[in-house]
């Protein structure tokens, strides 16, 4: 299949895999590959139902990012397609590689540029395939890391889509000669210290020697792996239902009853669903080994990336690890004196308080002062014609996940607890006037 047939059934393939908006953008770094990439669209425009822009970030660390940029600038304008620039000054001293700071902010950039259901098209192709699945190999990654780069994944509340990404470099390279289009090579490209580049100038030609199409079986197998990856999440889904109780807690006698094997998967779905992260095989395995076994009585925990996993009564909590912040008893004061305006309390790292001027049944606002806190253990409430009962008591009969519970903002006048986040407000907050309640809205950051 020749290049640009490749581009449109894989245009094609998009459409039928996700529901698109009218916008397509172009990540143009204006290196050989997005300058074809970009050059495709074009002469292909009135076959995409799509208006087309681009982008280009420009990370400022080459002494010739200025020339791409200007570069990449007049080649859209002379296309026609309109084209958006972001300056980035990335902060080497983090020890941070370079790579993945440029990486990590170009993304950044994307999603803030993206509207809703617009679609970002990169120019990846078969060779930076091969040589992604070859780097997490090295790593000793699983099915999840050999899958490689996705066709297509969500970038925020876009999507990135990667039309090239089975195209041979050398269909990529004869393309643009044919089409006499100019482009910039990366100078950090030739630079071996850099682990991708040692595969691409060093082990790449060495393998093409004894298997001239190995980029091509390498694409194959991270397609199976993509596979296997899909797979595996569906049955940990399915061995978190008898696992995972409503409150998002791990069960730990349910996972004792599983295989070896399972209990991994399932830990993993587990953590990555709940904290959006990746663990690592080490991780899972001290959980299993000193966390999940641990004596009845103790009640270990462990730390991870922002993160506590502890044991408590048979099973496995998640929830944020507690910073200093969330330590403090309180995070706002305000003195309220009169009625009026009632400025928001902020619970730094959370979200903030607004109070809305509604009718009743709404809350009375008396003088006092005004703080918030997250739960210290012991805290009562009575909410409108129901007994006094126990805050913790009440919460266990709600829904609301382990973790969510130990973020829970709590409104205090002076020392009465007068709200809770999704829970309500103390009867002798109730205001009997009509049309002078006021509201509480927790809006989280
Ligand atoms: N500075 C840039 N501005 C706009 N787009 C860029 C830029 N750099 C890279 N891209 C886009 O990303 C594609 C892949 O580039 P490259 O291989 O350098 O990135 P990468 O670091 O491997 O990215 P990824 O994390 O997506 O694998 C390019 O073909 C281009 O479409």
């Amino acid at each position: 299949m020749d290049l640009q047939a490749l581009f449109l059934s894989s245009i094609d393939e998009l459409s039928r895999v996700r529901p698109c908006g009218r916008r397509l953008t172009i990540a143009v770094s204006g290196g050989r590959d997005s300058m074809v990439l970009l050059d495709l669209c074009v002469q292909l425009a009135d076959r995409l139902p799509f208006e087309l822009s681009a982008i280009h970030v420009n990370h400022g660390w080459s002494v010739n990012a200025a020339l791409w940029e200007q570069h990449v600038y007049t080649v859209c304008q002379n296309y026609g397609v309109p084209l958006t620039v972001r300056h980035l000054q990335l902060d080497t001293s983090t020890g941070q590689s370079p790579e993945e700071l440029a990486r990590d902010a170009r993304y950044s950039c994307f999603i803030e540029l993206l509207r809703p259901h617009d679609v970002l098209l990169t120019a990846h192709h078969q060779a930076d395939q091969a040589e992604t699945v070859l780097l997490n190999l090295l790593r000793g990654s699983g099915p999840r890391g050999l899958a490689g780069i996705p066709q297509g994944r969500e970038l925020g509340e876009s999507w990135v889509w990667r039309p090239l990404l089975n195209a041979e470099s050398v269909k990529l390279d004869q393309y643009a000669r044919g089409r006499q289009l100019c482009w910039f090579d990366d100078e950090s490209n030739l630079d071996g210290r850099y682990r991708r580049n040692f595969i691409r100038q060093s082990i790449a030609p060495l393998l093409s020697t004894h298997w001239p199409d190995w980029q091509r079986s390498v694409g194959r197998s991270a397609q199976l792996c993509r596979d296997l990856d899909r797979l595996t999440v569906d049955l940990a889904r399915h061995g978190l239902d008898g696992v995972v109780s409503e409150d998002g807690a791990v069960d730990i006698r349910a996972l004792q009853s599983l295989p070896t094997t399972h209990q991994y998967l399932v830990l993993r779905h587990w953590l990555e669903s709940a904290a959006g992260k990746w663990p690592s095989q080490k991780l899972l395995r001290t959980l299993l080994q000193e966390i999940v076994t641990a004596s009845k009585h103790a009640q270990p925990s462990l730390q991870w990336q922002g993160w506590q996993v502890r044991r408590e009564f048979g099973k496995l909590l998640l929830m944020p690890e507690q910073d200093e912040n969330s330590q403090l008893p309180s995070a706002t004061r305000w003195l309220r004196s009169t009625d009026g305006f009632f400025p928001p309390l902020v619970l730094p790292g959370n979200g903030c308080l607004e109070m809305r001027q509604v009718s009743t049944p709404a809350m009375t606002l008396p003088a006092g002062q005004y703080r918030i806190s997250y739960r210290q253990g012991g805290e009562k409430i009575r909410l409108p014609g129901r007994p006094q009962r126990a805050l913790k008591k009440i919460l266990q009969e709600t829904r609301m996940p382990v973790s969510q519970r130990q973020r829970l903002p709590l409104l205090w006048v002076d020392d009465q607890l007068a709200w809770v986040a999704g829970v309500g407000f103390d009867e002798q907050f109730l205001c009997h006037e009509q049309a002078s309640g006021w509201l509480p809205v927790w809006l989280k950051e």
